[in-house]
Parts: structure tokens; C-alpha cells; sequence
């Protein structure tokens, strides 16, 4: 059973490598969504494979780092792209999270990326 929970945060970024010139040079924001899957058994008596609050838990801390931040600040995101946003969310959950299946992150309605690890 694959379940997921989805969170929002505002935060912004500028992206360092682009071309000069490219709009994503310039310092702008985004309602980020991200979308953390697990992967795992469904508990015979508890009926869920993991309680969804415990998952929010989970996240919090990362949460409190990335809410209303300015992302090229966080060690590891300094090119804040959604491919490594997804990737250091990734890193930094996985050791504790170990049924983690998925990241997904949404920068703008029509884009984003999937991260299912190395
Ligand atoms: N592969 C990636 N490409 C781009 C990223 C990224 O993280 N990974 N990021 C950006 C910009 O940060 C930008 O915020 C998003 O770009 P874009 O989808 O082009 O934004 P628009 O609002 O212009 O989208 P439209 O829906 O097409 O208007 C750029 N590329
Ligand atoms: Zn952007």
C-alpha cells in the first residue's frame, strides 16, 4: 500500500547556473507543494501503514527550515531547483523514514518533479 501526504510552503529562491538573462535568475517565490509517499504494509489492527499525523510530525522540522526561507541560505540548496529541492528533502527524511517511496514537488501549477531516491 502506497500512501501520501501533502504539504505547502511559500519560500524563495533564484536559480545561480542559468543563462544571463533567464527569468529564474531573478529572486521570485512559490507556493511550493510537496507530496511525501510511503510505501508499506497496512497494520492488521491499526488499518493504515503509518498515521498520517505521525507522517506531519515527520516533516515539521524540515518544514520550519524551508516555510517563508530563502532557500540558496540552506546548506545543500544552494541551486534550488525542484529535481534538488526533492533530493535533499529526500536525504535529509530517509534515515528516519525508512518506508519513504517518493518525493514530489510542485514549484508552479505546471511544474515540478518525482524523486524515488538513487
Ligand atoms: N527542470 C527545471 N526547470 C526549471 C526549474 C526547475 O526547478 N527545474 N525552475 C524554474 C523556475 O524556478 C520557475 O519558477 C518555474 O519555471 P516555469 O515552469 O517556466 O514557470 P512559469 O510560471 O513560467 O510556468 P508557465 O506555467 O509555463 O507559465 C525554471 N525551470
Ligand atoms: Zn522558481
Amino acid at each position: 500500500m502506497e500512501i501520501f501526504k501533502e504539504f505547502t510552503f511559500e519560500a524563495a529562491h533564484l536559480l545561480p547556473n542559468v543563462p544571463e538573462g533567464h527569468k529564474c535568475g531573478r529572486l521570485h517565490g512559490h507556493s511550493y507543494h510537496v507530496r511525501l509517499y510511503l510505501s508499506g504494509e497496512v497494520g492488521e489492527d491499526t488499518g493504515w501503514v503509518m498515521d498520517f499525523g505521525e507522517l506531519k510530525d515527520y516533516f515539521k522540522p524540515l518544514y520550519d527550515r524551508l516555510d517563508h526561507r530563502y532557500l540558496n541560505e540552506i546548506a545543500g540548496l544552494e541551486n534550488p531547483t525542484s529535481e534538488n529541492i526533492a533530493r535533499w528533502i529526500w536525504h535529509e527524511l530517509k534515515p528516519s523514514m525508512p518506508l519513504l517511496s517518493q518525493v514530489e514537488i510542485r514549484e508552479t501549477c505546471t511544474s515540478g518533479c518525482i524523486y524515488r531516491g538513487d
